[in-house]
Formats: C-alpha cells, structure tokens, sequence
C-alpha cells in the first residue's frame, strides 16, 4: 500500500505493548535536517505518549544517512532494547542518490542481522523536498511516528522472544 493511501501518523494504540520499561536510542542525520528534526520530534514524542521514560532515550547526530550505520552499531552497544535510525536522502543530479538508499538499506539490514538489537528504518527516499515534508508531518502524517511505533513492537517482541 503506497503512503498517499495511509497517514503514517495513524496506529492502534490498544495494540501496542507496555514501553515504560524499555529504553531506545534514536540516531538522527544532520543532513535535510528541517525534515529529520520532524521526524526525530515524531518519533520522541511517541515513544514518550506510550509511557517511555525519557531518561531511557538517547539521542546522538551523525553527518548523513549513509552514517547512519555506524551510529547504530554503537548505539546497539548502549544497553537498549531498540534503535531507530532517522534519514532523509533527497534525489540531486546524480546517481549519488542510488548508492546512498542502497548502502543505508543494506548497511542497516545487515545491523539487524548482525546484532540482537533491532534497528528500525526510518530513512525517506525521496524524489523532493516536498515528498519530505509530506511524511515529516505533513499530510501524509510523520514517518517518525511510524517508525517509534515499530521499535516498540520489536523490543517486545526481542523480550518475549
Ligand atoms: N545527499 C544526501 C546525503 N549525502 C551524504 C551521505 O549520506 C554521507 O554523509 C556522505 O556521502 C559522507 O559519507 N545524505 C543524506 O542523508 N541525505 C541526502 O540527501
Ligand atoms: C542523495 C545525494 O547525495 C544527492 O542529494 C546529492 O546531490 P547530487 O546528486 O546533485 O550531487
């Protein structure tokens, strides 16, 4: 089902498990950071609404996208029960674009195989600025909504698995 025809703000909350005694860690991308503010904002703001504690949520920044790989690994090593790892790649002139998605794609895949700590993809791939805005709060809802629902699940799972 393609975005237009959801709200990706829009979730179940009866169907989502008790958070107050996980802790996340969020890895946000400098780059288009006027969309990955909103989407780190989406995100904090929903992990706090189903009852995390925002002591047991860590922040850190990294350059770009393709960073954030490597700020995950390190965050896996925090002692948290998920990661949610926040990009917003924007197609420019070139194919620089292409290997930038794929490599993040890849690279974060590769993380959940790795490790046993979930890392949630919450990167847009783009074709415009407006495309971003639109899933950054806009009206196709917040991908960081979306995003911190899904490392909720995943660390329960993790528990119960
Ligand atoms: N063009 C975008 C980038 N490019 C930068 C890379 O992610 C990376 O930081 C650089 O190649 C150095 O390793 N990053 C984004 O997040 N979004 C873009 O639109
Ligand atoms: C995703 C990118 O790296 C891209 O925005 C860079 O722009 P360009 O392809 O014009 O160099």
């Amino acid at each position: 089902m393609a975005t237009i025809n959801r709200n990706l703000s829009d979730y179940d909350k009866t169907a989502i498990p008790s958070a107050k005694d996980f802790r996340f860690g969020i890895v946000v991308s400098e780059w288009n950071d006027s969309i990955t503010d909103g989407l780190q904002q989406g995100a904090y703001d929903t992990l706090i609404e189903n009852g995390v504690l925002p002591e047991n949520i860590t922040t850190w920044y990294v350059p770009g996208s393709f960073e954030l790989i490597y700020g995950s690994k390190k965050m896996q090593d925090q002692n948290v029960d998920a990661v949610i790892a926040i990009g917003c790649v924007i197609q420019g002139e070139t194919k620089h674009f292409d290997f930038v998605c794929e490599g993040v794609t890849q690279g974060i895949k590769d993380l959940n195989i790795l490790k046993d700590t979930p890392v949630i993809f919450c990167v847009l791939t783009d074709n415009t600025m407006q495309q971003s805005i639109d899933r950054s709060g806009g009206k196709h809802g917040n991908k960081g909504i979306e995003a911190a629902v899904a490392a909720i699940k995943m660390a329960d799972l993790r528990k119960n698995s």
